[in-house]
């Protein structure tokens, strides 16, 4: 299932779009998650919970923890050398988040069926090995660059199209065997 030029176990994966939420690290309003490339189809990530993240007082909101999640198993893809989009996740949350907490999460493909890949993923807290705090069950399903094309607002889609690293990254998806 690991693509065979997926990054090395230990390798940071970087930003699959600046812009993104999630992982981008031109967005002012995002999680700028960092995920690290692990063994297998795994990877780790870390994310720290900021004032603006906040739900209740002082605690995380429990959407914004669902997003690194998401963010985290979507990461994935970059193993697989796969474009995939989110079908579907579920999320439990164990146990309430404080604001500067860093979240410890890791990630896997569970397993791949045709175009639907299984995947589950964990975020702990006070260290990779420190309790639980939430975990989530999710499905991907594979796209191609296309969906973006055809979905996305035309000005993004365009400026993406016009930045040569954002195209050599959605080629380095496309040249899946
Ligand atoms: C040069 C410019 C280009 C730029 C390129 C950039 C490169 C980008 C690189 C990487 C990007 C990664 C971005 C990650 C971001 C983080 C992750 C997110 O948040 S993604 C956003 C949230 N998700 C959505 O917006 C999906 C919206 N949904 C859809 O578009 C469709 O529903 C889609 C594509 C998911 C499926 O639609 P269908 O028509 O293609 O396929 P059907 O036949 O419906 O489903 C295929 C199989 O999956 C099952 N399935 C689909 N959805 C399901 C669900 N919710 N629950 C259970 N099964 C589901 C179906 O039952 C079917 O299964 P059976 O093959 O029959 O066994």
């Amino acid at each position: 299932m690991r693509h065979p030029d997926a990054p090395a176990p230990g390798e940071l994966l970087g930003a699959h779009y600046g812009q993104c939420f999630g992982c981008g690290g031109d967005q002012p309003h995002g999680l700028h998650l960092e995920a690290r490339a692990g063994e297998g189809v795994s990877l780790t990530a870390e994310f720290t919970v900021q004032p603006a993240h906040q739900g209740a007082p002082g605690l995380a909101h429990g959407g914004v923890l669902t997003s690194a999640l998401d963010e985290t198993l979507g990461s994935l893809n970059w193993l697989l050398r796969t474009i995939a989009v989110t079908g579907r996740l579920e999320t439990d949350f164990v146990r309430p988040v404080p604001v500067g907490t860093t979240l410890h999460l890791e990630a896997e493909v569970t397993a791949v069926a045709g175009r639907k890949i299984y995947s589950t993923a964990t975020g702990r807290v006070g260290g990779p090995d420190g309790p639980v705090a939430v975990r989530a069950e999710a499905l991907f399903i594979e796209v191609k660059v296309d969906h973006f094309v055809d979905h996305g607002r035309p000005e993004e889609i365009q400026a993406a199209m016009n930045d040569p690293d954002q195209v050599r990254r959605a080629r380095a998806f496309e040249v899946n065997p």
